[in-house]
């Protein structure tokens, strides 16, 4: 599992820690593993161009120290200093003493070198910061975005946010982000992710509490969460997953969802609704019924709304069953908040941006720039676990716990039907047994990886993703 820890924590650990080492300590560790990395990325230290942007903390302290071991190692490195008065004394004179040069940020000098850089490091400023990258920073900025150089991040890409994954202006892209002691939100989530290319993080010692603010599950994570039939497995013991989806004008929502819980370790798969001859056809397997979610026979869980038109009455119906429910897409629009927030066994509810948006009675790009803040608060608001679809998809449950991340999606997932599928896998996981947010979780990642193999570099179906589930979780279970 990786996880994230907030910049409060961050901090408090980081106290804890300095309280024991020698001063200075711990930016000598972070130092090293910056121009450790900085090396790798260059290839070959000696004779390259590196530009260090330096603001005013212990973020461009690091770059300053890291800057002075690159110079060391024969590297032309100049600073370009944000705020000359203010830079880090220690780390400024360790670069003069390495041979390191000071290039003034105003004047258009510092632009030229840039331009010429081979590596820029971007210390302008890191868990300190708040908004986007300040005026004087913008210039250097564009100059960095038309250069060829490679950027590697100290600890965060400037301009993020640590704690949120919000890009409010202007921030700074790097190829590598050099973090350390732990990630940060931010790293793991869109918007600011896209922001910090590949992460490298850098042990530094820090000594973190058990529950992190963010998780991202790993495929040994996932490994212990899928189910494995017993010898004495019989359909109810593996658990029935029953879909209530489709409608007339939408038969095909119903035939992804239940490709996908066939694929999710149910024993068995119940339809209702009026898509039952378009299933029927393409899987034999499922057990079709015409009378509503009531008269369908047993089942451990529902999975209600894609596809589903306005048939308010099944959402409804689906609702008050005692066993766990999914809800997405039309379901959301359709499910009364109350009905939701009443109900005892577990609730799932799968929104996209926009759905989410709309529960939340904001626009879209509120929820789409503020993702964790928009799936924590519609998990408290619900008293359900959350998974809000996307390219980074996050997932909560009401009691406040971590939130995951899951680091299998790809933007190919991105397509008609995809969301289908993922509901049905997920109904699935739940009725064979797995809590509300390891379902959720553990669906969300073999569906990132079922899209990635599906896709293989080229656009595919939500039908191809459904059958490169079972491809996904063999790969999960055998690494
Ligand atoms: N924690 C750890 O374990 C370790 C931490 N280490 C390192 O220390 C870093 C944190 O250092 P830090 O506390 O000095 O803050 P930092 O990010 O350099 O900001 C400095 C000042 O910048 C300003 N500022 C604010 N927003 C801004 C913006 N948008 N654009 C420009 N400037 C902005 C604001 O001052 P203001 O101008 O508002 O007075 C703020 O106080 C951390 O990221 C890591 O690299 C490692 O060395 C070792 C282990
Ligand atoms: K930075």
């Amino acid at each position: 599992m990786r996880t994230a820890y907030s910049v409060e924590t961050v901090r408090a650990a980081e106290r804890e820690l300095m309280a024991r080492l020698p001063e200075g300590a711990l930016m000598q560790r972070a130092a090293a593993g910056l121009a450790a990395a900085c090396a790798d990325v260059l290839g070959r230290v000696y004779g390259s161009r590196v530009v260090l942007l330096v603001g005013s903390g212990d973020n461009g302290g690091d770059a300053l120290y890291a800057g002075a071991r690159l110079a060391r190692r024969g590297a032309g490195v100049s600073a370009v200093l944000l705020a000359p008065e203010r830079a880090h004394g220690g780390g400024l004179a360790a670069l003069r003493r390495a041979g390191g040069r000071v290039v003034g940020a105003d004047g258009g000098g510092a632009e030229a070198v840039v331009g010429r850089a081979d590596l820029v490091v971007d210390g302008i400023v890191g868990i300190g910061g708040t908004g986007g990258l300040r005026p004087n920073a913008v210039p250097l900025a564009d100059a960095v975005e038309r250069s060829r150089a490679v950027v590697v991040a100290v600890d965060l890409p400037s301009g993020v946010d640590a704690d949120t994954g919000e890009v409010r202006g202007r921030a700074l892209r790097a190829d590598l982000t050099v973090t350390f002691g732990t990630h940060k939100p931010g790293l793991l989530v869109d918007p600011a992710r896209e922001y910090a290319g590949s992460v490298r993080l850098v042990d530094i010692g820090l000594e973190l509490p058990a529950s992190a603010e963010l998780e991202a599950l790993q495929h040994a994570d996932v490994a212990r969460m899928l189910p494995v039939p017993a010898a004495e497995s019989d359909k109810y013991r593996r658990g029935v997953v029953g879909i209530a989806a489709g409608s007339a004008r939408y038969p095909g929502a119903a035939v992804l969802a239940v490709a996908g819980a066939l694929r999710g370790g149910a024993g068995a798969v119940r339809y209702v609704g009026p898509a039952g001859q378009a299933v029927i056809a393409r899987f034999p397997e499922t057990l079709v019924s015409d009378g509503g979610p009531k008269h369908a026979g047993r089942v451990q869980s529902w999975v209600v709304g894609p596809g589903a038109g306005d048939d308010a009455a099944t959402v409804a119906e689906v609702l008050a069953a005692e066993v766990p429910v999914l809800i997405d897409a039309d379901g959301l629009r359709l499910a009364e908040a109350s009905a939701v927030r009443a109900r005892r066994a577990p609730t799932v509810m799968t929104p996209h941006a926009g759905e989410a948006a709309a529960l939340l009675g904001v626009e879209r790009e509120e929820v789409e720039g503020g993702r964790l803040a928009a799936v924590r608060e519609l998990a408290g608001r619900y008293g359900a676990t959350v998974l809000l679809k996307g390219s980074t998809t996050l997932i909560a449950s009401a009691g406040g716990a971590a939130v995951r991340v899951n680091p299998t999606g790809t933007s190919w997932l991105a397509t008609a039907g995809s969301g289908d599928v993922l509901s049905g896998l997920a109904g699935s996981l739940l009725a064979a047994g797995l809590p509300a947010v390891d379902a959720a979780s553990a669906a969300a990642y073999l569906h990132g990886l079922a899209g990635r193999f599906a896709a293989d570099g080229a656009p595919a179906g939500a039908h191809d993703v459904a059958e490169e589930i079972a491809g996904a979780w063999r790969s999960v279970v055998r690494a």
